[in-house]
C-alpha cells in the first residue's frame, strides 16, 4: 500500500533523510523506531508532502505521491496523527470528529460517532466540551478518533503516547489493537517497544536518516544487542 524507496529530504541545505525504505501493506501495523533525531518524524512529513521529497520514491496505493501536496495526500486516504496531539482548540470534542469526517478508503464499514466512543469511551460524556480544556491524554485519544473518522487507507501515529500517563498510554494502545483488528493499515512511531512489539507484525529502525533493519516482533525482542545499539532501550 505505501512503499518508500531510497527517500531522501533535507531542510535547507542540512540533509536529514540518506536512504530511507519502508513498506506498509494492507491490514499490517509496522513501526519505525530510532534514537532521538534519526528521522523518523521528518520521513512521516516526507509522505504527508510536508516536507519535499529530494530523491527516491513514495508510491501509495500504486501512485507516485512524492511531489503531492498535503491536502493531495489525505484526500488520498492517509491520515496523519502527529506529534504534540493537534486538535482543534476551538471545537468541541463533537465537532473534531466531525469537521474532517469522510469515507476516504472507501470501506464497507465506516467509523461513525458511535463505534469511536465506543473505541475511547472516556470521550463519550465529553462529546459538548471544548477540546482546549481536555487532558492530553483525552486529546491524543481525540486527535485518533478524528483521524479514524476520515476513514483512511493508512493511520499514521507520530509519538502515539508520549508524555502520557502509563494507564492513558495502556487504553491508547489497547484502541490500536482494536483499530487493528478492524483490519485498518497503521505506522506507527512510539518509543514504547513492548507494547508494540505486542501489536506490531513488522518494525524498521532508522540511523542516521537510513533505514538500517527490518524485521519482526520476535527478531527485535530477541536481539539484544540491536536494541542496545540502535535504540539505546
Ligand atoms: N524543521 C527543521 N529544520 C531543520 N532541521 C530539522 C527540522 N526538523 C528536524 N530537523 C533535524 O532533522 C533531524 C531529524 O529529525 P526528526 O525530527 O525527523 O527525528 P526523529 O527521529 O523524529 O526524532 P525525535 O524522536 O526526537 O522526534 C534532526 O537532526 C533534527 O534536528
Amino acid at each position: 500500500m505505501l512503499s518508500l524507496s531510497c527517500v531522501q529530504a533535507s531542510y535547507g541545505s542540512s540533509q536529514v533523510l540518506f536512504d530511507v525504505n519502508l513498506d506498509v501493506r494492507d491490514g499490517e501495523v509496522v513501526t519505525l523506531l530510532g534514537r532521538n533525531g534519526m528521522g523518523k518524524t521528518t520521513t512521516v512529513s516526507t509522505i504527508m508532502g510536508l516536507v519535499p521529497v529530494q530523491g527516491g520514491n513514495v508510491t501509495f496505493a500504486g501512485q507516485s505521491i512524492g511531489s503531492w501536496p498535503t491536502y493531495r495526500v489525505a484526500r488520498a486516504g492517509l491520515a496523519l496523527v502527529p506529534e504534540g496531539r493537534q486538535v482543534f482548540p476551538n471545537l468541541s470534542v463533537l465537532e473534531n470528529l466531525i469537521a474532517t469526517a469522510a469515507n476516504r478508503g472507501g470501506v464497507l464499514k465506516p467509523w461513525n460517532l458511535d463505534s469511536v466512543f465506543e473505541l475511547f469511551p472516556a470521550l463519550a460524556p465529553l462529546r459538548n466540551r471544548s477540546a482546549s480544556v481536555l487532558s492530553g491524554g483525552e486529546q491524543q485519544m481525540l486527535a485518533i478518533g478524528r483521524a479514524v473518522m476520515t476513514n483512511p487507507k493508512l493511520l499514521i501515529l507520530d509519538e502515539a503516547t508520549e508524555g502520557l500517563a502509563p494507564k492513558i498510554r495502556g487504553e491508547i494502545w489497547q484502541a490500536l489493537s482494536r483499530i487493528k483488528a478492524t483490519g485498518q493499515a497503521v505506522l506507527v512511531i512510539d518509543k514504547n517497544m513492548k507494547a508494540l512489539s505486542r501489536i506490531a507484525d513488522r518494525h524498521y529502525i532508522l540511523d542516521k536518516g537510513r533505514t538500517v533493519w527490518m524485521g519482526t516482533s520476535t527478531d527485535l525482542m530477541n536481539d539484544d544487542e540491536l536494541r542496545h545499539r540502535l535504540l539505546s532501550a
